[in-house]
């Protein structure tokens, strides 16, 4: 058997994955995991991934959870181009750098805008107050003022000419409060700017196609009431 990956597109680090097996050429089954219908929750792909969570991989026998590791792993073992997780010991350790920090940074506030704006409406019965969203806002606004910052300052990119883990793990999370509706980009042209050498780098296509079930979503199913309960659980868990 071979290198199967299991996805939902809509998820930031299924994305990253997704993009860095496509533009590696590395070949896999896609196996789809719709959050939306509960299956990460599955008898069948628990034996996946235990953390109920996408992405994960199974390469033969062997499986793996967590985004950075399964990146890491194909860049291993398919030998990708230095560029994306540079043997230079100083390049090396800025990708480690923005991989280590944005776990709670990128990702938990471009997340927790991504949810209040374009999915608690749909599961709460109740509308959150606006300050939940202000708070949210302003809390991301000053991560991705470090981001710019800290990460980008006047580079091309993360570590310097070439793209990276770093600044693909990184546009796929400021990707999802956009599509909530929370334009990142508004007002930040260096971030203007690396978006779209970043979209260049990996091909307008294949970043288009990564996105497309996040920036055109399709109507939510009706879902089991069951099902929608312990959606709706989890998602206050986020956006608390
Ligand atoms: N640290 C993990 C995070 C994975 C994660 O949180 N995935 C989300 C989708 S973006 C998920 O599967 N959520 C389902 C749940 O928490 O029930 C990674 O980078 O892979």
């Amino acid at each position: 058997m071979g290198l199967e990956l299991y996805l939902d597109l809509l998820s930031q680090p299924c994305r990253s994955v997704y993009i860095f097996a496509k533009k590696n050429g590395i070949p896999f089954e896609f196996k789809p995991v719709t959050l939306m219908k509960g299956q990460h929750k599955s008898e069948e792909f628990s034996k996946v991934n235990l953390l109920g969570k996408v992405p994960a991989l199974k390469d033969a026998d062997f499986t793996l959870a967590e985004s950075i590791a399964i990146l890491l792993y194909l860049a291993r073992k398919f030998k990708t181009p230095d560029h994306w997780y540079p043997s230079d010991l100083q390049k090396r350790a800025r990708v480690d750098e923005y991989l280590s920090w944005q776990h709670m940074a990128t990702r938990l506030c471009g997340s927790k805008v991504f949810l209040i704006k374009a999915i608690a409406p749909a599961f709460l019965d109740e509308p959150l107050s606006p300050a939940k969203l202000d708070g949210a806002i302003e809390d991301l606004n000053g991560v991705l003022k470090l981001f710019e910052e800290k990460f980008l300052q006047d580079r091309r990119f993360i570590t310097g000419q070439e793209i990276s883990l770093a600044d693909l793990v990184a546009i796929v999370e400021v990707m999802q409060p956009l599509a909530g509706g929370y334009d990142v980009f508004e007002g930040r042209p260096k971030m203007a700017a690396w978006r779209q050498r970043v979209e260049e780098a990996i091909g307008k296509d294949l970043f288009l196609e990564a996105h497309e079930p996040l920036l055109k979503p399709k109507a939510a199913e009706n879902l089991p009431p069951e099902l929608k309960e312990q959606l709706k659980k989890n998602l206050l868990k986020y956006i608390k």
